[in-house]
């Protein structure tokens, strides 16, 4: 119960109070009456309630004023302190900081022990217990000197070495990626992919007969992965387009292009399925010129190769055209130095724990090394390479597995190598602290626009309560204000907002990014809310049911599993479990979680229409009532549905009949070209010349109007 409403509810009564009274008093005091005498009751910063004597007690009050300044209690204070931290900090109870902004416009209700205070409020409580501030030295903390790691300047031209170039291949969905790699690497992935869509960026390394090598980043193809696809362009030093000759140019080619161009990688065409019989080589590298790549035969650099993925033909012209262009950009790396990288995607393996697939930039990565990349830190227990074999080393331009995470970094994170332990916990405290203090500006400036509206609110409700006294404008705002508290966080599944609320779990970082962009399309909000309330990497744990629990949500899974335990434990709490493993069924089947939760749509169906020709008044009871005599003109009128009548462009009446006949027949339905008397439900000014329709209701389910794109 909140102090405002244990105040009013009599817990401690409140009568007529002067405040000039208790002025002096370091805290909000309230009378109240103690047996019969009156009494006034103070509440002491200690909390113990004193009783004194009011009557006769003048000289007692100006003893009190000049009493000696005791030594206050010192709180140490700073920016953005929740309510359960000032409490410690002061050395009291939760509710004491609440008692504190009894008569302030903070809206008590909305406090919780984790709400951060504005910083007048943090200093009103204090005062206002008897107290005072000293700020904590916090800004020596928040300027505490810059321990993050950084990449190494660009190093010496002597000390690099030539590396493979890396090859991301990109293109529209079924232009044959896959296939591409797949023979590329000679291996079967198309056939074992759910759906046939790529999930996660793999890579591997090819050697040509010459003794070249090329890394080969294997990006998904599928529209949600659009960000997973940029970043494997930005670690990319050459960008592989395929274009299907049956198909050419299309969305994803552009957007491609489109990602080549900002991340500034060239691009040679691989003109694909050309083994096909309307295979269209030349239309592709036209409708290229429109997207400014020019291809060589068009007088530009750009080199387009004729292939086949799928039967292996002029593979080797393309690994071939990949190393001549590497040539001319002059790849090189410095293969020594601490190790700089890129995390290309992580996940957590069960038997390894969590893991990311990196790509080596610079240095020589080596089981042994301390790596930090984001907010965690690693110290390399294994490396793995494509085919899951265990490598000693990775140099320059190699894509590895690396296990010894201790927790699992993003991807797209920098990884860059340091000389200890200790200072991978030193560089990974520093971020988090960096964070922190930037999230707390954020939080504390909403916090700040938030109570500033709160403020203005209050003042507009106080100027039209102005007349009364301060008890009842209490109670009156604590009346308005009750219909706010009802709207709370926890009591919101009452109001009449649809929401569903979800919790995403993917099995890499990358699913689950991929899933949380294609949410943030959402824009039907004024439909049904829709509200991400937790989102994490592995499979279904009873954590995430008790969360769906909660919040009243469901649970959606990409590409994970959920043991039969938890899948029992969601039946018993009638919690949606929905698992897929293509990320359009997954979609599709939000999309219809979210129809089915709108209410159906009412439409109209009329049926006919009839003109009012005359008006008779016929006896029902003891009562006169008015007849319509109407011809029908269209369709026809039927007595079970609902009637409209309209005069010139107003509708005047809308309801049910409650007769309709056809001379003195009760009729159910009357056809076009007959004449009927309609008795409508209740009081109906009809007049000759109206128009009378009858229309049925049908309600048809609603479809969300999200429109992810696929
Ligand atoms: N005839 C012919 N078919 C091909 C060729 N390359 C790919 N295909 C077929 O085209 C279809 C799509 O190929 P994928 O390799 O899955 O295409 P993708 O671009 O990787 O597709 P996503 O992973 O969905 O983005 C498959 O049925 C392949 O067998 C080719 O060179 N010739």
């Amino acid at each position: 119960m909140s102090v405002m409403s244990s105040v009013i509810r009599g817990t401690r009564r409140l009568v007529h109070a002067d405040p000039a009274l208790f002025s002096n008093f370091p805290f909000p005091a309230v009378f109240c009456r103690a047996g019969s005498a009156d009494s006034l009751l103070t509440c002491q910063p200690n909390r113990k309630f004193a009783f004194k004597h009011v009557k006769g007690q003048k000289k007692e009050q100006k003893t009190q004023k000049v009493k000696p300044k005791v030594d206050k209690q010192e709180v140490e204070i700073r920016q953005g302190m929740t309510v359960a931290a000032l409490a410690e900090a002061m050395n009291r109870d939760f509710d004491h900081v609440l008692e504190a902004l009894l008569n302030t416009s903070v809206h008590l209700d909305s406090l919780e022990k984790d709400t951060v205070l504005e910083e007048r409020w943090i200093k009103e409580v204090v005062t206002q217990s008897g107290m005072k501030f000293r700020w904590a030295k916090l800004s020596a903390s928040r300027e505490r000197p810059n321990r993050d790691a950084c990449r190494r300047p660009p190093a010496d031209p002597t000390l690099l070495v030539p590396r493979p170039p890396v090859v991301t291949i990109m293109g529209h969905v079924d232009h044959g990626k896959t296939t591409l790699l797949d023979s590329l690497r000679k291996s079967q992935i198309v056939s074992t992919e759910a759906g046939g869509i790529t999930q996660h960026i793999g890579a591997f390394l090819v050697q040509l007969p010459t003794g070249e090598k090329i890394t080969f980043l294997d990006t998904p193809g599928h529209a949600a992965f659009s960000s997973m696809r940029a970043r494997g362009a930005n670690a990319t030093d050459i960008i592989v387009l395929v274009v299907a000759a049956d198909d050419g140019v299309m969305n994803q080619t552009v957007e491609s292009i489109e990602h080549a161009r900002r991340a500034k990688v060239p691009v040679i065409v691989a003109v694909n399925k050309c083994d096909k019989p309307h295979a269209d080589p030349q239309r592709v590298k036209q409708e290229l010129l429109a997207h400014d790549i020019v291809c060589e035969e068009f007088g530009g650099d750009v080199q387009a190769i004729h292939i086949s993925a799928l039967k292996g033909d002029n593979l080797l012209a393309l690994a071939e055209a990949t190393v001549a262009l590497a040539e001319v950009l002059e790849l090189k790396a410095e293969p020594t130095g601490p190790v700089e990288g890129l995390v290309i995607e992580s996940r957590t393996d069960k038997g390894k724990g969590p893991v990311t697939t990196a790509i080596v930039q610079r240095g020589t990565l080596k089981r042994g090394c301390v790596l930090v990349a984001g907010k965690s830190w690693a110290k390399v227990r294994f490396l793995f390479d494509e085919n899951g074999c265990a490598v000693r080393e990775a140099g320059p331009s190699t894509v590895v597995e690396v296990v010894g995470w201790k927790e699992l970094p993003s991807a797209g994170e920098t990884i860059l190598e340091v000389e200890s332990e200790q200072r991978a916990r030193e560089v990974v405290e520093w971020r988090s602290h960096d964070e922190e203090q930037r999230k707390l500006q954020e939080e504390q400036s909403a916090i700040e626009q938030k109570q500033k509206l709160h403020l203005e609110e209050y003042r507009r409700e106080r100027e039209g309560l102005s007349h009364l006294s301060w008890r009842q404008r209490k109670v009156a705002l604590y009346r308005a204000n009750k219909t706010r508290f009802a709207t709370r966080p926890s009591e919101r599944m009452q109001s009449d907002q649809l929401s569903l609320p979800l919790i995403v779990k993917g099995d890499v970082d990358g699913s689950v990014e991929a899933i949380l962009n294609i949410l943030d399309s959402y824009d039907a909000q004024q439909q049904c809310e829709l509200e991400v309330v937790h989102f994490g990497i592995g499979d279904i744990s009873e954590n995430d049911v008790n969360v769906a629990e909660m919040f009243g949500g469901s649970i959606y899974g990409f590409n994970v599993a959920a043991n039969r335990g938890i899948e029992q434990l969601a039946a018993r709490k009638g919690i949606p479990l929905r698992l897929h493993s293509v990320i359009y069924k997954l979609v599709d089947q939000l999309k219809e979680e979210l129809s089915a939760k709108l209410p159906p749509l009412v439409s109209e169906n009329i049926t006919g229409e009839a003109s009012v020709v005359a008006i008779f008044d016929v006896t029902v009871g003891k009562k006169k009532v008015a007849v319509a005599g109407c011809r029908v003109q269209k369709g026809q009128l039927d007595r079970r549905f609902r009637f409209r009548l309209i005069r010139g462009r107003d509708t005047v009446w809308e309801g049910s009949l409650a007769a309709m006949r056809h001379h003195k027949d009760d009729m159910q339905t009357v056809r076009a070209g007959m004449e009927c008397g309609l008795l409508a439900d209740g009081d109906v000014d009809f007049r000759a010349g109206d128009i009378v329709v009858c229309f049925e209701e049908v309600a048809a389910p609603q479809v969300t109007s999200w429109d992810p794109g696929f």
